[in-house]
């Protein structure tokens, strides 16, 4: 969509793959980061070697100057670690545009409150749910950052604004679907990541493909349930911010959850696992916030329990594993 004003919020990875997306729709972009080196990289030499090593960006406007990035942009991007983005977005909020509309790139919940990343957004900036955009589907930054072709869901309660956040990210290797379930779409998100480390965790402790196929279809039934309780339309876990967001990150070594589910299955505790992963494994925290939000919903979410004790109570994952499989008989259903 040639010409619209962007800003994206976040220098590491997703956002500055989403920002390369956008400006390949034809948006002019500025990328946002607190990181002076990154930003000065970005704009000068095309590239971001600390979270894209190896690729080449389009030609794009990058500042740590909030300010000077939010001027003007009708499409505001977030992309920064959940726990961080209430008090980063109040810091920025005098800054925005009127008639902005704001796009929530992270897969989490928050702690503390267990609000959906558009309701904090929402809160944040003070601006209505309407103006407020997720995007989510298997999305791994460093396959679209090598511009290799994958779908995803644009999801807000204005359609209008999801066709004009669609328009600005749709390029010959991403294609957005616009629908209005931010609930459902925004819960696949968090969720997957918390599945994507217990698979990582049955993985890494020598489980196969039986067991990885169990998890992923089992843990598809908690999101569904979770999200039916929540107001979620049925239609959106079968789509590709569900399943489709499922498979890439339970699949790939590329997910940062998967891949710290790995490590605490081979032995690393949790610690470990994240200097070894990174930090935005979203699914190490939101694990809490999900088992609670399920929790004053009565929604049972057994692999996320799971997930819990293991990372934060000290349960081995065989005793994980036993747990599951040891719960009474029922019959199979979609959400049962
Ligand atoms: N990487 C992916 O493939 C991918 C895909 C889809 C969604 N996401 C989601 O996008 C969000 C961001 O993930 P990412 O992969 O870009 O993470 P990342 O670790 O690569 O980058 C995070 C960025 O946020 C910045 N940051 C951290 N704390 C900050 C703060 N207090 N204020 C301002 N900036 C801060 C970091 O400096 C870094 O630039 C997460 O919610 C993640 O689940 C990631
Ligand atoms: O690296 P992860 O585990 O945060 O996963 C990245 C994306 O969410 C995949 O769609």
């Amino acid at each position: 969509m040639s010409g619209v004003k962007a800003a994206v919020l976040g220098s590491g990875s997703w956002g500055t793959t989403f920002a390369m997306v956008m400006a390949d729709a034809g948006c002019d972009v500025t990328l946002w980061g607190r990181d002076e080196a990154v930003a000065r990289e970005v704009a000068q030499q095309h590239s971001n070697t600390k979270y894209l090593p190896d690729v080449e960006l389009p030609t794009m406007a990058a500042t740590t100057d909030a300010a000077a990035a939010l001027a003007g942009a009708r499409v505001v991007v977030v992309a920064i670690p959940s726990q961080v983005a209430r008090r980063t977005l109040e810091g920025l909020r005098a800054h925005l545009e009127p008639d902005a509309v704001v796009v929530s790139l992270m897969k989490g919940v928050e702690l503390s409150t267990d609000k959906r990343m558009s309701q904090v957004v929402s809160e944040a900036l003070d601006i209505s749910l309407d103006r407020v955009a997720v995007v989510s589907g298997p999305n791994l930054a460093k396959e679209i950052a090598n511009r290799q072709p994958t779908a995803t869901v644009v999801a807000c309660p204005d359609e209008d604004n999801a066709r004009l956040v669609a328009e600005s990210c749709s390029n010959t290797y991403f294609r957005p679907y616009t629908n209005t379930d931010v609930v459902g779409v925004e819960l696949c998100g968090a969720v997957k990541n918390v599945i994507a480390l217990a698979i990582g965790m049955a993985q890494g402790r020598g489980f196969g493909w039986n067991t990885t196929a169990t998890v992923i279809t089992r843990g598809l039934v908690e999101i569904t349930r979770l999200g039916r309780a929540l107001g979620a339309q049925p239609e959106t876990f079968a789509g590709l911010a569900g399943m489709g967001d499922l498979v890439a990150t339970c699949a790939s070594p590329l997910s940062r959850n998967h891949t710290l589910g790995k490590h605490i299955g081979q032995g690393m505790t949790l610690d470990e696992a994240l200097v070894a992963t990174g930090t935005t494994a979203e699914g190490v925290k939101s694990s809490r916030s999900v088992l609670e939000l399920a929790e004053k919903h009565g929604v049972d979410m057994p692999i996320t329990a799971g997930v819990v004790a293991v990372l934060h109570e000290g349960l081995s994952v065989e005793e994980m594993a036993r747990a599951l499989l040891s719960r009474p008989q029922k019959a199979e259903g979609v959400v049962s």
